[in-house]
């Protein structure tokens, strides 16, 4: 160490002009420096900071300005993130996995699944290792909208390797079934292979686990909500007043499980019409964002009404990797749910 060596000081003095865009105060005053340690001999800041949310738009404005206010100290940054999920890492089902958003429906047909296919795309699409976990067991979907064709396959030791496809890791009940043949579940049998698929597939290290529940509020949600760590569920409604009120009712199961819900996006939200150039609003318009406004959540988006998004999940394209108005849309949708699992995060640490 020399006379002009920086000191831990100096660099929490730095980090107390970085502000967190979305809860608006700087990073140290919000408690979300965990630790700044200094390597005199290499000349090395390590820095490790509450984010928890990899490669949302909001925490990537934080880590690039935390390095900008860093800039003019002479040693090298090294930068780290990490969250404390509160949880006992020997108790934890997945404790390689971040962040599991449930995406969920109080009713059926709302577009559940196409929500979670580009949500998980997007993500992947954003740079993220992400999973994707189909728990929809009475109409697994998610395969055929992702076009996978490949069959889980099994280690020596039991684990079940995942097939990827654009980027995601993917797990299905339609891969253990297969789409054609009826099962009828009870509860018991539902909660035994929902627990086993966690267990035993080799998901790796994921930065965000994506699962599509099946709608209602029914055995699988119950078995998600009770058996691993979920952070942030995502509402999916269509504006029709029917299907709001089903949202609410999914609303207030979440509540009941003290899950932090990440916010309601509206799906089908209006037709654009590619002949007559107009656009309507078939089921409605603004529901989803009434009731965001109503219970106090974030507003996460309207995804248009269009043909091609149905088409996308036959030919097993995720429309968000697209061009477009509705690719646009979808896009906004992943960044924005990003970031507000980050805010969550956040949120929790700061007590904010
Ligand atoms: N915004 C949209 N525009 C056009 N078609 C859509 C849109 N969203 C979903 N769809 C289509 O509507 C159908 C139902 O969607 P999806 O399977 O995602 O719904 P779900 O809520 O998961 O259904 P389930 O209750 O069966 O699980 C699919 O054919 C899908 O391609």
């Amino acid at each position: 160490m020399t006379a002009t060596s920086p000191t831990a000081e100096d660099v929490r003095d730095r980090l107390s002009t970085v502000v967190d865009p979305d809860l608006g105060e700087d990073i140290v005053s919000l408690d979300l420096v965990n630790a700044v340690d200094l390597d005199h001999d290499e000349e090395i800041i390590y820095l490790d900071l509450t984010l928890g949310a990899p490669f949302s738009p909001g925490e990537t404005q934080i880590a690039d300005d935390t390095r900008e206010a860093l800039s003019d100290l002479p040693y090298d940054l090294e930068l780290s993130a990490s969250v404390d999920r509160g949880l006992d890492p020997e108790d934890e089902i997945l404790p390689h996995v971040q962040n599991i958003i449930a995406v969920a429906s109080g009713k059926g047909g709302v577009g559940k699944s196409t929500v979670a296919v580009n949500l998980a795309a997007g993500l992947a699409d954003m740079g993220a290792r992400v999973g994707l976990f189909d728990a929809d067991v009475y109409g697994p979907n998610v395969p055929r909208m992702v076009d996978a064709d490949e069959r889980p396959s099994a280690t020596s030791d039991e684990q079940i390797i995942p097939p990827e496809q654009f980027g995601m890791k993917l797990m299905s009940m339609d891969f253990l079934v297969g789409e054609d043949d009826p099962v009828i579940w009870r509860g018991p049998m539902v909660h035994k292979v929902l627990t086993q698929l966690w267990e035993d597939v080799d998901w790796g290290y994921l930065d965000y686990m994506v699962v599509d529940l099946p709608p209602g509020t029914g055995d699988t949600q119950l078995t998600m909500l009770q058996s691993v760590p979920v952070s942030g569920a995502v509402i999916v409604t269509t504006p029709q007043d029917v299907a709001i009120d089903d949202a609410r009712k999914g609303l207030e199961m979440f509540g009941e499980h003290e899950t932090p819900v990440l916010g309601i996006v509206e799906n089908m939200s209006s037709f654009h019409c590619p002949d007559c150039g107009g656009r309507h609003d078939i089921f409605g318009s603004g529901g989803g964002r009434e009731l965001a406004d109503d219970v106090e959540l974030p507003f996460l988006g309207e995804i248009p009404l269009d043909p091609s998004i149905r088409e996308g999940g036959d030919d097993g394209e995720p429309m968000v990797l697209g061009e477009g108005e509705t690719s646009e849309k979808l896009r906004e949708f992943a960044h924005t749910t990003a970031d507000m699992q980050g805010i969550v995060h956040r949120r929790r640490k700061s007590g904010r």
